[in-house]
């Protein structure tokens, strides 16, 4: 297991990581997202032993590193996937999975699983971006490594490619057993691959949590809003025992709801684009559009309600409506969704 308690980092009188604390078990999948320069990439070279701890303790197996006892990167046995794959010119595919292995053959079972056979003689400047991923990967698990570390492996990558690559590169992670840090600027990348979501604001853990957890019922407005689409309609929650059901009540409907930081009374409800829906045949409008962008499969509209609430709602493409047009929203929705006390 690898263990991570109150880690921070500062660069001069700057903390950049502050009091991180994290336990992965044997094979889990840690997304690490945030805003730029809140401090993953410095997360990575402390796990890694490329910088120097200010406070707190690694531990992972039989080493554990502190502010005081650095251990450095070689004794960690950390395996690292980074964007701009770091392969080695001048050597084939094989050299370059094999390099430095005593024993080839954990090489040769990597390049088969991820469908690198036919590749073993080239040298990587006649590889595909998403090929060369595949063999940087290859190489990082070929070594054993007892955990690893990826920086953004899939942002040079075109997004169709990014799709598949990402299970590939899960698949493996899971196949070798490893636990994983992976640091990505996609949410639903995040989402979707993880099995825990860490999002850091300022060097600080808002949330770590399971990406449904941190989708449906985000720990702040922050995490909220980082995580998606995300609006907050001013609603009433009485908390008390006379609302077994946990009903908020709102202009467009009323909603099952999950309290946050003991919100009750005047309320914001979190609420995401899939949970409403907006009708431009409906007898009775309720808002006004203010903006619309075509997405292919579907429309993303952005709608004043006539209580001044703005709320953005995703609906079939088939859906076409102008800006100023008039139509009626609606909550949709069946589960629960966050509340937060009233931000004025
Ligand atoms: N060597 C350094 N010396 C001083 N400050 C640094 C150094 N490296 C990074 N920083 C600062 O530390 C903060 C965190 O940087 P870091 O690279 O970890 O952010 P990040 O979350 O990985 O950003 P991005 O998403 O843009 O890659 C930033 O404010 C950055 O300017």
């Amino acid at each position: 297991m690898l263990s991570v308690s109150n880690l921070s980092v500062n660069y001069g009188a700057t903390r950049v990581v502050d009091k991180l604390n994290l336990e992965l078990g044997h094979d889990e999948i840690l997304m690490l997202v945030g805003p730029t320069g809140c401090g993953k990439t410095t997360i990575l070279q402390a796990l890694a032993g490329l910088i120097p701890l200010s406070e707190g303790k690694i531990t992972l197996g039989n080493w554990y590193a502190t502010a005081n006892k650095h251990v450095p990167p070689e004794k960690r046995n950390v395996g690292m996937v980074f964007q701009d794959f770091a392969l080695f010119p001048h050597l084939t595919v094989q050299q370059n999975v094999s390099f430095r292995l005593k024993d080839t053959s954990l090489a040769d079972h990597w390049l088969e699983l991820l469908g690198l056979g036919n590749f073993r003689d080239a040298k990587p400047a006649r590889l595909s971006g998403g090929q060369k991923q595949r063999v940087a990967l290859a190489r990082t698990l070929a070594h054993e490594p007892a955990f690893v570390l990826l920086d953004e492996p899939l942002s040079n990558l075109d997004a169709a490619l990014k799709d598949s690559l990402r299970w590939e590169i899960r698949d493996a992670l899971k196949k070798a057993g490893v636990p994983a840090i992976w640091v990505t600027h996609d949410q639903e990348e995040a989402l979707s691959v993880g099995d825990r979501v860490g999002i850091l604001n300022k060097g600080k853990l808002e949330q770590l949590d399971t990406p449904e957890a941190c989708y449906s019922t985000p720990a702040s407005r922050f995490v909220a809003r980082f995580m998606g689409e995300a609006s907050f309609l001013r609603a009433t929650f009485d908390s008390s025992a006379a609302n077994p059901q946990h009903t908020v009540v709102t202009d467009i409907g009323n909603v099952p709801g999950t309290p946050l930081n003991n919100a009750c009374g005047d309320v914001d409800l979190l609420v995401r684009p899939d949970d409403l829906s907006l009708n431009a045949k409906h007898p009775e409008p309720n808002c006004t559009v203010d903006w619309v962008r075509y997405e292919g499969e579907s429309r993303l509209y952005a709608v004043t309600l006539d209580n001044g609430s703005q709320l953005k709602v995703r609906v079939s493409h088939e859906n076409a409506m102008k800006p100023g047009a008039r139509a009626h929203m609606q909550l949709i929705t069946t589960h629960p969704l966050a509340v937060y006390p009233r931000e004025d």
